[in-house]
């Protein structure tokens, strides 16, 4: 991901990310790694300007591009890695924990769905992405504080699988994981994964409509916009 200043996903990032993952796939990638241009951010998450005051149209655009886009990166046959060489709060950790293996620059950076410190709430997708990597009652937890884990935290917890000590490192650990994978038979190696991830996946795609109906209503709180607006002069003031 290249868009500087911390790769905040807006709907050009999102469909650039899309079409992409489709494009790996009827190339029949071998196997991908998602990391960041940025010295610091993996990925801010959504981005808040895409939730503010929004044009109904865009948003809905905006969030059924985000569906398409988990949706291809969860359930890609080829293997993914997450580079993870920068903080990765909220859609960021969200990329990151669709990926199947991760390794995350230590010590300094940050990690985890954060979403209820904004007063906004996690979606069942991302909820269940979670659930998946670190267990029902850790992922509770994690998520009613919208907990922001350490490096050290997340390992320990399952959140992420190896540290590394740079972006190079990192790198590298993720090339030994695909290596390992690319000796396996890539329709059984795919088939296993689907398999694991299929209830998650069904979970959205019966109830994309659902979700997108229930993110522009809440979007549309007066509530909701307040407290975005609040935390956008946060981050500006910062
Ligand atoms: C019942 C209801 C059910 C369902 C509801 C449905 C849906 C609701 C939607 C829920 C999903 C939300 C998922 C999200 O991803 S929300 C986004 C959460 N992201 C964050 O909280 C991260 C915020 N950013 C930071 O913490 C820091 O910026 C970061 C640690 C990433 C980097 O710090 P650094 O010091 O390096 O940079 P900053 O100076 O803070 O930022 C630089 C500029 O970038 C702007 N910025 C930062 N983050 C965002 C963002 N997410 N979106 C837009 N813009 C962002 C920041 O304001 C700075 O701008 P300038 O001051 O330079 O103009």
């Amino acid at each position: 991901m290249q868009k500087p200043p911390v790769n905040s996903l807006n709907l050009d990032l999102l469909v650039a990310l899309r079409d992409t993952l489709v494009k790996l796939e009827k190339e029949k990638c071998k196997g991908m790694i998602l990391t960041s241009e940025s010295p610091s951010v993996f990925s801010a998450g959504l981005d808040i300007m895409e939730m503010y005051r929004p044009d109904h149209n865009r948003a809905r655009k905006f969030w059924t591009t985000l569906q398409d886009t988990w949706i291809k990166l969860y359930s890609s046959p080829y293997p993914t890695v997450a580079a993870i060489n920068g903080h990765s709060p909220a859609g960021g950790c969200l990329l990151a924990l669709s990926c199947e293996y991760r390794v995350m620059v230590g010590p300094k950076f940050t990690i985890g769905l954060n979403e209820t410190q904004l007063g906004i709430v996690a979606p069942f997708w991302f909820q269940d992405c979670m659930r998946n990597a670190i267990g029902e009652r850790q992922a509770e937890l994690a998520l009613t504080l919208g907990k922001m884990f350490s490096v050290d935290e997340a390992l320990k917890v399952g959140l992420i699988d190896e540290i590394a000590k740079d972006k190079a490192d990192a790198i590298s650990k993720a090339e030994d994981f695909l290596d390992e994978q690319s000796g396996l038979p890539a329709l059984a190696r795919s088939t296993v994964k689907v398999a694991f991830r299929e209830a998650t996946l069904n979970r959205l795609l019966k109830n994309r409509e659902a979700d997108t109906k229930m993110f522009l209503d809440f979007i549309s709180m007066p509530k909701v916009q307040q407290a975005l607006e609040m935390y956008m002069q946060t981050l500006k003031k910062k």
